[in-house]
């Protein structure tokens, strides 16, 4: 379908009423959403919260428009951004040229040879974390699967990130600082308008976290730099690499970068690994699949990068759990200038919301979309669906960074945990999401891993 983008035909988009969307919205926001998304049904609408009306945005033709053919007039800066650059700085969380350059740099570090040593670096760290967890869990099957998954995710991306450069009790402080940073930043996103003179909750605990966060990590940059090896941590990667025009990251970069992507890298992660077991706990046949290849495949070795080429099934698994719950479940933008989509005028200033989470559950897209089959994802299947019917690592010039990484650590975690255990939801577990910058569990959803039967 070709997008009409003539202003003389156009209209202005419908708005769904707040009397329509609010009663929902305090009961349960992503049923609201779900609602709001049925009623738009694919249609460009707009959506009256009260204090703003975001244009919503759910069809791939249209997320195609915004993320790739006019990407520059869909900045994705905005009041909500400010608060989070006093954490991650000037470069990836924002826009123009400083965004540019980081985004230069990073592809350079996190590609090819690269991947292929953090691969490596990975595979023992995660089958350490496993095994540890493994011995803890011999008398107490039952775990907390954020927790759990939280310990394995920060102690693999540290390895990789910071390799022997930090201390076990400064990966942990600095885990923390950054878990407390990224949680109390909310009533600020929340009233971007607020005046910095005007305290709000969360402000002295994001100021203090982001004090230990600098406590710790320019010491280690200024040391890696000192040094000058040639190791493969992305700290020294960070600091060696080159973008095109030769240019390379100063300390405070280097920071930058290095907590963006430990944002970016570890909630989503844990987050996405916290679904799977709850998605895949009612459906014996999905289970049943992903167990055999992972027995056939990975057996009682540890899992490493010379496996994950066959753990075919497991990657689709992995990508069905990112349509259903999309981690990223909306993808914010600024309009800059007013544009028409598929005749429907969008008023520059405003805000524009594309929905993964809503488009991955379009009947006009998806067949039976409610439904969890990772066969959509075969090797041979889902050729004639749109490029952008599946959304779940964004698209275009801010298209995630970290898709690859995320598969392949994610790959090695479900197999590790297979070799060890059969993960169950404890009784009367509850799976219910809830929105938040991610789409998080409600409830604290309780793991019990059985240990799994040696192979005959
Ligand atoms: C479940 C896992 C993940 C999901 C669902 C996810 C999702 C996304 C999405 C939807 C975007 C696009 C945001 C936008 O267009 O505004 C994005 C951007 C990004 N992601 Fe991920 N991500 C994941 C894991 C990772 C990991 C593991 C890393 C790093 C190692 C990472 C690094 C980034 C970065 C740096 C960007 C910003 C790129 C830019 O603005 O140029 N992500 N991610």
């Amino acid at each position: 379908m070709s997008i009409a983008t003539d202003a003389v035909q156009s209209r202005q988009a419908r708005t769904l009423p707040l009397r329509y969307v609010l009663p929902k919205l305090l009961r349960d926001p992503l049923k609201a959403f779900e609602a709001v998304g049925r009623e738009a049904n694919g249609e460009i609408v707009r959506v009256n919260v009260g204090v703003f009306r975001p244009y919503l945005v759910t069809r791939p033709e249209h997320a195609q428009h915004i993320l790739r053919d006019k990407a520059p007039n869909y900045r994705r800066e905005g009041l909500m951004w400010k608060p989070f650059t006093r954490l991650v700085g000037q470069g990836l969380a924002s826009e123009g040229p400083s965004w540019a350059f980081s985004r230069g740099i990073l592809q350079s570090v996190f590609s090819g040879k690269n991947i292929n040593a953090m691969t490596d670096e990975m595979s023992s760290t995660i089958a350490e974390a496993v095994d540890e967890l493994a011995a803890r869990t011999k008398e107490q099957p039952s775990v907390d699967a954020v927790t759990e998954l939280t310990r394995i995710v920060h102690r693999t991306v540290i390895r990789v990130f910071f390799g022997s450069r930090i201390s076990m009790a400064d990966a942990e402080r600095l885990g923390k600082a950054i878990h407390i940073a990224t949680t109390s930043i909310g009533a600020r996103m929340l009233l971007p308008f607020a005046p910095h003179a005007i305290p709000l909750p969360g402000d002295r605990a994001f100021a203090r976290a982001v004090r230990t966060v600098d406590e710790i990590m320019f010491p280690i940059v200024r040391e890696a730099r000192r040094q000058a090896t040639e190791d493969g941590d992305v700290v020294s990667l960070l600091i060696r690499a080159r973008d095109e025009d030769g240019r390379s990251f100063n300390d405070q970069q280097v920071r930058d970068d290095l907590v963006g992507m430990f944002v970016a890298s570890s909630e989503t992660t844990v987050t996405a690994l916290t679904w799977l077991w709850a998605a895949i706990d009612t459906l014996p046949e999905v289970s049943s699949k992903l167990y055999a290849e992972v027995d056939r495949v990975v057996g009682e070795e540890q899992p490493g990068r010379e496996h994950l080429d066959d753990l075919v099934y497991t990657k689709m698994v992995l990508q069905e759990l990112l349509r259903m719950y999309s981690v990223g479940w909306i993808v914010p933008r600024m309009v800059v200038d007013d544009d028409v989509i598929d005749g429907v005028r969008i008023k520059g200033g405003s805000i524009l919301v594309i929905s993964p989470y809503l488009t991955h559950r379009l009947e006009s897209v998806w067949d039976d979309p409610h439904v969890f089959d990772p066969e959509r994802f075969a090797p041979e299947s889902g050729r004639d669906r749109h490029r952008l019917a599946y959304l779940a690592f964004g698209y275009g010039p801010h298209a995630c960074l970290g898709s690859s990484l995320f598969t392949i650590e994610s790959q090695l975690i479900v197999s590790a945990m297979l070799r060890r255990f059969r993960p169950r939801l404890g009784p009367g577990a509850r799976v219910d999401p809830q929105v938040r910058l991610t789409l998080k569990p409600r409830n604290r959803i309780e793991l019990v891993l059985h240990p799994k039967a040696k192979q005959a």
